[in-house]
């Protein structure tokens, strides 16, 4: 059974078809990439299947179970996280806080419990701790566990993101569009940072990007999409040379 299901997936918006009959499966421990020009609806597609949208037509089903209705605190329960475009972080909170607080649906305490301080709560709150140290070690940022994001270049608070997401334990890591604004040393440390955490936690990942450059390294399969239909599927290498993805991407230098 996939990870991840979706069929004929549709989000109209008033008079506007973002998404029109999507299908697509992933399965556990795959790594994909999304991509598609500007407006072709793929943060759309994203926002589905994290519950931020509720589609208009079709159906997501996550590990056997319909998402359809749940709240996007509910699918995150269910093992979906993910990162924005547009880097979304408490810039007040050191970057520990920042880990540290994302994991606040996995406590497993009451409000009782945090006023007297019980075991429970103290053996939530060394795990939470543990988990947020072994993201900091693994994604190389243990020596900023006490900057506030906002002094951070933005590399940096990008990893930030990733690392806050993926303390949620995640079984589908959803990325958008991670290499966003990246200078290309940065890109490259991004490409090993993915693939070193897909292999250490056995994360499905599922990512936009429009830098083919990562998508091709990182991605074993690529779907592509230009207003909100599917135009291929497939290896990094058959999709290079699809002609409705060249003829999609004409005019467009990142492909
Ligand atoms: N909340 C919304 N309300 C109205 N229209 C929306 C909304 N969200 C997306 N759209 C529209 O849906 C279409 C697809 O948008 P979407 O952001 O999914 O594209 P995208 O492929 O992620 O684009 P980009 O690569 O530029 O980020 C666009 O025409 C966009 O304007």
């Amino acid at each position: 059974m996939p990870l991840l299901s979706i069929t004929g997936l549709s989000k109209n918006f008033g008079g506007l078809t973002a998404l029109s009959g999507l299908d697509m499966s992933l399965e556990d421990g795959e790594m994909v990439g999304l991509i598609g020009p500007n407006g072709a609806g793929k943060t759309t597609v994203f926002n589905l299947v994290s519950g931020f949208y509720q589609p208009s037509a079709g159906r997501i089903v996550l590990d056997g179970r319909p998402t359809s209705g749940l709240r996007p605190h509910q699918i995150a329960a269910l093992g979906v996280a993910r990162t924005f475009q547009n880097i979304r972080l408490w810039y007040e909170m050191s970057v520990l806080d920042n880990i540290r607080v994302a994991q606040h649906y996995r406590m497993g305490y009451g409000l009782l419990d945090v006023f007297r301080r019980t075991a429970r709560y103290r053996r939530s709150e060394r795990r939470i701790d543990a988990i947020a140290h072994e993201l900091l070690e693994a994604m190389d940022l243990s020596q900023y566990a006490h900057e506030r994001p906002k002094n951070l270049p933005y590399g940096l608070q990008r990893l930030v993101e990733i690392a806050r997401a993926m303390s949620m334990r995640p079984r589908l890591l959803l990325l958008d569009e991670p290499a966003a604004g990246l200078s290309s040393a940065d890109v490259d440390h991004l490409i090993d940072l993915v693939r070193r955490i897909h292999d250490e936690f056995h994360v499905t990942i599922w990512m936009i990007e429009h830098q083919m450059k990562v998508v091709m390294s990182l991605c074993s399969r690529i779907k592509v999409i230009d207003l909100g239909s599917s135009i291929a599927e497939g290896s990094p290498e058959r999709i290079q040379c699809d002609p409705a993805v060249i003829k999609a991407y004409l005019g467009d230098e990142t492909l």
